[in-house]
């Protein structure tokens, strides 16, 4: 629990450094003994800025003391990390830090749930942690705890791994910034380091491309609803190696700084909160640390819920469908089932319009407007009146058989002898293509779908080629992102195509 001395010594420690809070504003406690930002006895309109914060006083992994060792990560959780060990030495520095009047007045514990498992210095019983874990289970803050990374980590087993690898050593080669400054005897440890990352969870920004994720004094200090009445005001796109806003050194490869030129303004040395909407008087003043925040991401990185939120959602993977629903539970088992899959293969293999993928679900097209392996099974499971029951492998044996007999007869076989197949009949079974006709128009949809959401709207009926030529090369952005959307119509068109030649073979033949 802080005191108002530690309020006072914020304080003075912004004055020092250049955070100026207008004075329409008072930082006092909040209903839940943390800070909290609040207004005095003035409304304030929409559009004032209310608290400047001097760059130079966020603490950075570029501004901090241990920025020659720690490389700066951009964003994610390598970039909380790093954050986290540069924020533990300037903890470990004590009263030393440059931040130290920032610091005392952060909090001794952010109650985040990744912690509850563990023994930390807090007084709560380890029960209140231990069952609390047990009644989230199965709640959508449970499935962000257990979220693993590519290398199948938990965040709590990375930054565990991270500390022991690197931040421990790499504090104890730096001892010297921090050691004989602390009043007593510091070491560090995991705990201090995991302390250090739940105030980077709950309160770090990311403020631009040179301090990247920060911790930024005061703008921290305001509390969380989703109808906020403040914002932080950044620059994001400074130049990555300096910070500056205007020409630099790093623009042009070999022109000397003396050529560059420097016109930043005062206001481009600051972030700045604003308000965005009127701010009524002896009312406490919210910002949002996002507007679409459920719940469960309020809980995981910040500590706290709201009584009532309107975000809040709930969700299920598609392996969590399947399990409740048999049906989908049998095609998704089909189309990932590798007995299945080979035994397709090699009949796939002869097809111009399928192409195989590696394991994994994967639904696409290639780039010669191929449609994948498994979107080809799921399709065809779902034309069956059937589904996924009794003996799905022989009927799509007997369907892509069909197809390639189609195939045979469209413009889109090489064989030297196809204007005789013609004539060569499709077969009896007018299941079967009617099956065919149904994956046929499906692909056709999909693909149609596609394009009307692919570029600006209304651009699906223009000709893509006359707007890039119409477009200086100035726009070089638009002009990539032009140049996208015709490569991905081009694909769409010649997936299209093959399959409208499907359906015209098979709707003469039944027809
Ligand atoms: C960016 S800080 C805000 C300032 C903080 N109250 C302090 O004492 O420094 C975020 C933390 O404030 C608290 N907080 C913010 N909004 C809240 C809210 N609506 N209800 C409860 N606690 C909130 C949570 O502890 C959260 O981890």
């Amino acid at each position: 629990m802080l005191g108002l001395d530690s309020i006072s010594l914020l304080l003075e420690w912004c004055t020092i450094n250049s955070v100026l809070i207008d004075p329409r504003l008072r930082i006092d406690f909040d209903e839940h003994g943390g800070l909290g930002v609040f207004s005095t006895e003035n409304a304030i309109p929409q559009d004032a800025t209310l608290v400047r914060i001097a760059k130079d006083s966020v603490l950075s992994t570029r501004s901090c003391s241990l920025a020659d060792y720690i490389p700066p990560v951009p964003y994610g959780l390598g970039a909380q990390i790093a954050l986290s060990l540069a924020l533990y030495g300037e903890i470990l520095k004590g009263s030393s830090s440059r931040w130290f009047g920032y610091l005392q007045a952060l909090p001794t514990e952010v109650d985040i749930p990744l912690f509850w498992g563990h023994q930390t210095a807090s007084t709560r019983s380890p029960e209140d942690g231990s069952q609390a874990l047990t009644w989230l289970t199965g709640t959508e803050a449970d499935k962000v705890l257990h979220q693993k990374a590519e290398n199948e980590m938990t965040i709590l087993e990375e930054l565990i791994q991270h500390y022991r690898d690197v931040g421990e050593p790499l504090l104890l080669r730096n001892s010297g910034i921090w050691k004989g400054f602390s009043s007593g005897s510091v070491t560090p440890t995991v705990e201090g380091f995991l302390h250090a990352y739940s105030l980077v969870s709950s309160r770090a920004f990311l403020v631009d491309a040179y301090h990247g994720l920060s911790m930024v004094p005061i703008a921290d200090a305001f509390n969380h609803v989703n109808e906020n009445h403040v914002h932080l005001e950044s620059d994001f796109n400074v130049c990555s190696e300096c910070g500056s806003l205007s020409e630099c050194a790093h623009d042009r490869d070999g022109v000397p700084a003396d050529f560059v030129n420097n016109n930043e303004s005062e206001n481009d040395s600051f972030y700045e909160m604003v308000s965005n909407i009127p701010i009524p008087p002896y009312s406490e003043v919210f910002n949002t640390y996002g507007d679409t925040l459920t719940n469960a991401q309020l809980l995981t990185r910040y500590g706290f819920t709201l009584d009532a939120n309107e975000n809040d959602n709930l969700t299920w993977t598609l392996d969590e469908v399947s399990q409740n629903c048999k049906q989908l539970g049998e095609m998704l088992r089909i189309i990932n089932d590798d007995f299945t899959v080979n035994q397709l293969r090699e009949i796939f293999s002869q097809s111009q319009l399928i192409y195989s993928t590696p394991p994994g679900l994967f639904l696409g097209i290639n780039g010669d407007g191929r449609v994948s392996d498994k979107l080809w099974i799921l399709l065809g499971l779902l034309s069956s009146d059937r589904g996924a029951s009794a003996g799905p492998t022989a009927l799509l044996r007997r369907l892509i058989d069909l197809q390639l007999l189609v195939e045979s007869r469209t413009q889109f076989s090489d064989d030297s002898d196809s204007e005789n197949k013609q004539n060569v009949p499709l077969g009896a079974d007018p299941a079967l293509s009617d099956m065919l006709l149904k994956m046929a128009y499906s692909i056709v949809s999909i693909c149609r779908a596609r394009k009307r959401s692919g570029g600006v709207p209304g651009s699906e009926s223009q000709n893509l080629g006359d707007v890039l030529d119409a477009l200086p090369p100035a726009q070089s952005r638009i002009r990539t992102a032009v140049a996208i959307v015709m490569s991905e119509r081009s694909i769409l068109d010649s997936c299209e195509a093959g399959w409208k030649d499907v359906i015209f073979a098979v709707e003469r033949h039944v027809g």
